[in-house]
């Protein structure tokens, strides 16, 4: 049963052309008042609707996300365009709006959180997004452009650049000590997830600054599967690449203290380089433990009710169980809801979502997942109020 609705809508939805629809039927409001919520710069606007959204049929157990003061991370991911920056967007509003200084973090290089919130969040830095009641920021990070802007900067004469690029990333450590280990080669044949490492770097150095560190939820909007993926394998590659080149430089080190000693120029700085490197390597082990901390991290996965998207999930599951990453959530977003007055069209295509649902029970891996059902609904989800509207359907 498709619902118009007929009364006044809030301001970040005027920008559509047309007035809005929504789609699922929900016999317990089949009629009445639904209400954007009101934020803090946009007052409560009520619409006057035949029917609204039913909620998931599943709850997500809000109630354990939001509790607690220590900090916790959620990272959202799945297929491309399946809803991950809607999901992402509307928990971190909700986690706002339930008293969280709350930050949420784009590391697709294709960023469309400025588009969900329909405010200008670019940048590469924290941007504090107008609505929610309590502090919400974003944070759009374009690992490639960082790369690039890396790149260029080894260009420049002297290394000067390289250096204070990398002291921007929070990597002045890797400046430091690998100066004279060709970076610029490296990023000609970057290794797998480099620049996710850039990414990753961004954050921390964000949240360990006295500005930041009152965010008590992190929300990311992460990329399609594979980059996914390389993200959380980058931790242990990284590893056992400072590991591998810890051991080159004590080697080259004591090869040099030992010509020097002839010379009676014993190399003091010695000891500070490796400390050094030794904390960067201590501090990607602390990345691949929070990705693995149950008490403080979990990973939702985002679908849609199609085979490949499935499929695909399933796949992602797999692999983030095989790192021990933390995942017990299955959004399967975008379900056309039931109708009595379906047109064909829409009763097929019902019947074929129905059949990969299906396919979540017997599927292995997704079948112990808590499945949190979000239906369709017949407009773009853009702004707080329609985004707040979305987490209260999907975030019970
Ligand atoms: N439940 C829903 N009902 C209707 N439209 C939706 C729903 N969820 C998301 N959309 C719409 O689908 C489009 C894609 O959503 P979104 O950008 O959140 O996906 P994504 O997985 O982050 O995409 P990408 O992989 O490109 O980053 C958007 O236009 C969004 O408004």
């Amino acid at each position: 049963m498709a619902t118009k609705v007929v009364g006044s809508y809030p301001h970040s939805l005027k920008s559509l052309s047309s007035p809005l629809y929504l789609l699922k039927f929900n016999p317990s409001f089949s009629s009445g008042f639904v209400s954007f919520p009101s934020t803090r710069n946009q007052p409560r606007k009520s619409l006057v609707v035949r029917s609204v959204a039913a909620p998931a049929e599943a709850a997500s157990g809000f109630d354990e996300m939001v509790s607690g003061t220590q900090r916790k991370y959620y990272m959202l991911g799945g297929k491309g365009g399946v809803g991950k920056t809607s999901c992402a967007a509307s928990l971190a509003v909700k986690f706002a709006n339930n008293g969280h200084p709350t930050l949420v973090v784009s590391t697709d290089p294709a960023h469309s959180l400025s588009d969900s919130f329909a405010q200008d969040l670019t940048g590469g830095t924290l941007i504090p997004v107008e609505g929610p009641y309590s502090p919400l920021f974003a944070l759009e990070i374009n690992p490639e452009k960082a790369r690039e802007e890396f790149r260029s900067a080894g260009q420049k004469s002297g290394g000067t650049g390289i250096k204070d690029f990398m002291d921007g990333m929070g990597l002045g450590v890797l400046a430091d000590q690998l100066g004279e280990l060709k970076l610029g080669e490296l990023l000609d044949t970057p290794p797998p997830g480099l620049d996710e490492a850039i990414a990753i770097s961004k954050v921390m150095q964000f949240l360990e600054s006295q500005e930041y560190n009152m965010f008590t939820r992190i929300v990311f909007d992460t990329a399609p599967t594979g980059h996914t993926l390389r993200l959380l394998s980058l931790p242990d590659f990284l590893d056992a690449s400072i590991g591998k080149i810890l051991k080159l430089r004590q080697k080259i080190a004591s090869a040099t203290s030992a010509i020097k000693s002839v010379f009676g120029q014993e190399d003091s700085h010695r000891e500070d380089a490796a400390d050094k490197l030794e904390r960067l390597r201590e501090r990607m082990i602390k990345v691949r433990e929070l990705f693995r901390d149950t008490s403080s991290t979990e990973f939702v996965i985002v679908t849609i009710p199609t085979v490949m998207a499935i499929s695909e999930s399933s796949r992602l599951c797999a692999s983030l169980k095989k790192e021990s990453v933390p995942v017990k959530r299955l959004i399967v977003n975008q379900v056309i809801p039931p109708s009595a007055s379906d047109c064909k069209f829409c009763a097929m295509k019902r019947k074929d979502q129905m059949r990969s649902l299906n396919m979540i029970q017997s599927d292995p891996e997704l079948s112990s997942l808590m499945v949190i059902q979000a239906p369709l609904v017949d407009v773009e989800i853009r702004g707080v109020p329609a985004l707040q509207f979305l987490g209260d359907i999907v975030w019970k």
